[in-house]
């Protein structure tokens, strides 16, 4: 028989404890909650305003599921004809389908079903902005360097499925608004070479706009998206968890600490209070400002011209680029192909598909295989953060070029100039705001540099003995000096021989060659400013050299101050 002897305790006997205890106990000994709390819950989060746009994406995330749910207790997703009876009299009597005639009670009938309805679209919008902001941060400061390149993607992910997933909720109400939208989506659809046909049939189930389509979306909304977006989103924090979070370069913080406030209690109260706040804005927004008034534009019917229905603001490029292309279609072997719709719906996710493989991109061009943790300042690193503002010049241009009508209503201009300042502005703007970027980085890099050797202008102007009149500068405290010079500057990659000892070509030797190229670009002559040498500094420095030693020659008489 075996005998087991129990283990000295030295909580208190069960008998003794206190019943939150003994519940804390149970759960301890079935799920380890407590050794799990006690490994992560210390866990340092660094302090900066912009990881709060992290949070924004998850409590609008939060607030949008809270709200869906609301709307899934009275939205019918179901085409069927039904004739209207409900409390907005111009429409009584008019035949709708039922997902339309739900959103007018949800809208009308349903105890707060107005506020939730607005407050869902909102936070819809600003899920989306709040993603697009957090993915630029972190893409200007470098964050997604090795080891974060797998959330960078699952981050990506969530934008592309939170695009798609907007798309589909505001398809649901079946307005004029939705129709218009799934009207785009089978164009887009129909323009793909040799399947578009059978894709759309797919999607609508048969001719557009079929009867199935608002249910099969109502499905991918509730249910198979969101699905994927929590558990990426799970997956998303769990890896911030693993990797610990990045921080901004200063005095004692290196790659290898994290210099910051513990997750419990502080950070877990700041989020906790974040949440709430997030909540407000956005029902404060949603009780003040209409958002997609369904009643005001009518059921959708397919034989109708648009009104001035926009896209909700996240698709507004992909309409710009379809807005700004010429109609080009070309023949062949007997069939049309619609170059028109076909670029600008392959141009759309290649747009994003750039900026979610440039990590990769760029790990391969500087070859830097090692691990980040600390982040870049924008500034040093011209060629990335360039390329950053021209993505996002690209994105608001054709935003404006999706809403080419209203601007040229707004202002009393034809609708043909409009659409050709965008096709112009498409080409030429992105790539000034790349050299202005880079100008202004580098401009920075140079003011970083004069700040360091010669300190900062104080606007006092000294009359020296000799007559010489000169301003007073005054020096950088230490801490200062370390932010501005702690950055890497790294060398620009070489191509190696094109030939080995032998004569033979180097295998590889174009792709190298391009590599190189690039690494020239990013980190090349004329790419960066060099940040100052120890040299430099203490020869713009000399009195300071001296009052050191003199501080030192001081110590050694006197020996060391005390503690
Ligand atoms: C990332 C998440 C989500 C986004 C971006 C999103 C976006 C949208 C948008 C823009 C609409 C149109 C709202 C309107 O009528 O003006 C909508 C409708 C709807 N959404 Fe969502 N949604 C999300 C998640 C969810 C979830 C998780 C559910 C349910 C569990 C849900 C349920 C619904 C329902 C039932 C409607 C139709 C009712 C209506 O339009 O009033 N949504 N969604
Ligand atoms: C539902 C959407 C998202 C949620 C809820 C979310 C949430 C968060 C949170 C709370 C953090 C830690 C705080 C911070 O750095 O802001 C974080 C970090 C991060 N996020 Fe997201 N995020 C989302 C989407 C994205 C997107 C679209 C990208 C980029 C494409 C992205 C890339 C990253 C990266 C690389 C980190 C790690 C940075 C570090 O450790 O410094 N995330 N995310």
């Amino acid at each position: 028989m075996t005998t087991y002897e129990k283990a000295p305790s030295r909580r208190p006997a069960a008998d003794e404890a206190s019943s939150g205890q003994r519940v804390a106990d149970w759960f301890d000994g079935r799920l380890g909650i407590h050794s799990l709390g006690r490994k992560y819950l210390r866990k340092v989060f660094p302090d900066h305003w912009s990881f709060l746009l992290g949070e924004i994406c998850l409590w609008s995330f939060v607030v949008l599921i809270l709200t869906g749910v609301y709307l899934t207790l009275f939205f019918h997703p179901s085409m069927n004809e039904v004739t209207y009876h409900g409390s907005y009299v111009p429409l009584k009597g008019v035949r709708m389908s039922e997902a339309y005639a739900s959103t007018l009670d949800i809208s009308f009938d349903v105890r707060g079903g107005l506020l939730i309805r607005q407050i869902h679209h909102w936070a819809a919008l600003i899920f989306i902005a709040g993603m697009l902001m957090h993915m630029m941060r972190h893409f200007f400061t470098g964050s997604f360097r090795k080891p974060r390149e797998i959330n960078w993607l699952f981050g990506w992910t969530l934008l592309f499925l939170g695009i798609f997933e907007g798309l589909f909720g505001y398809s649901l109400p079946d307005d004029l608004l939705s129709g218009t939208g799934m009207r785009f989506v089978d164009g887009a659809l129909l323009s793909v070479p040799i399947v578009g046909t059978y894709l759309s049939f797919f999607t609508f189930g048969g001719e557009f706009p079929g009867d199935d389509v608002v249910a099969r979306f109502y499905s991918l909304h509730v249910l198979v998206i969101p699905g994927i977006m929590a558990a990426l989103v799970v997956a998303h924090l769990i890896l911030v968890f693993y990797h610990k979070h990045t921080q901004f370069p200063g005095p004692g913080k290196t790659e290898r600490n994290v210099v910051g406030a513990p997750f419990m209690p502080v950070y877990m109260a700041k989020a906790g209070g974040f949440f709430f706040l997030v909540f407000g804005v956005i029902t404060l927004i949603a009780a003040i400002a209409t958002i997609n008034p369904v009643w005001s534009y009518g059921p959708y019917r397919a034989d109708q011209v648009s009104t001035g229905a926009q896209p909700d603001w996240y698709l507004g490029f992909a309409e710009g680029l379809v807005r700004i292309m010429p109609g080009w279609e070309i023949n062949v072997a007997g069939h049309t192909l619609v170059m028109g719709v076909l670029i600008p719906i392959v141009t759309f996710p290649l747009l994003l598909i750039f900026i979610g493989v440039y990590p990769f991109l760029e790990s391969w061009v500087t070859g830097d295989k090692r691990e980040h943790h600390l982040l870049d300042r924008p500034r040093n690193r011209p060629i990335r953060t360039s390329i950053g503002t021209a993505w996002i010049s690209l994105y608001l241009i054709l935003f404006a070029a999706g809403g080419n009508d209203i601007v040229a209503t707004l202002f009393h201009l034809s609708i043909n100039t409009v659409t050709w300042a965008a096709r112009i502005a498409v080409l030429v703007v992105p790539v000034l705001v790349f050299v202005v970027t880079r100008r202004i980085c580098l401009g920075l890099q140079r003011r970083d540099r004069e700040l360091v050797l010669h300190g900062r202008e104080t606007g006092v102007i000294k009359r020296l003995p000799h007559g010489e009149f000169v301003e007073v500068h005054q020096p950088l405290s230490p801490a200062e000096l370390h932010t501005l010079t702690q950055h890497e500057q790294p060398r620009p990659l070489d191509a190696g021989p094109a030939r080995d000892a032998n004569g033979v070509p180097s295998p590889n030797g174009s792709k190298r060659r391009l590599r190189a190229l690039l690494s020239r670009g990013l980190y090349g002559t004329g790419a960066q400013v060099a940040k100052p040498t120890a040299e430099e500094y203490r020869e713009a420095h000399p009195d300071e050299e001296v009052e050191e030693r003199q501080e030192a020659r001081a110590i050694s008489e006197a020996g060391p101050p005390d503690g």
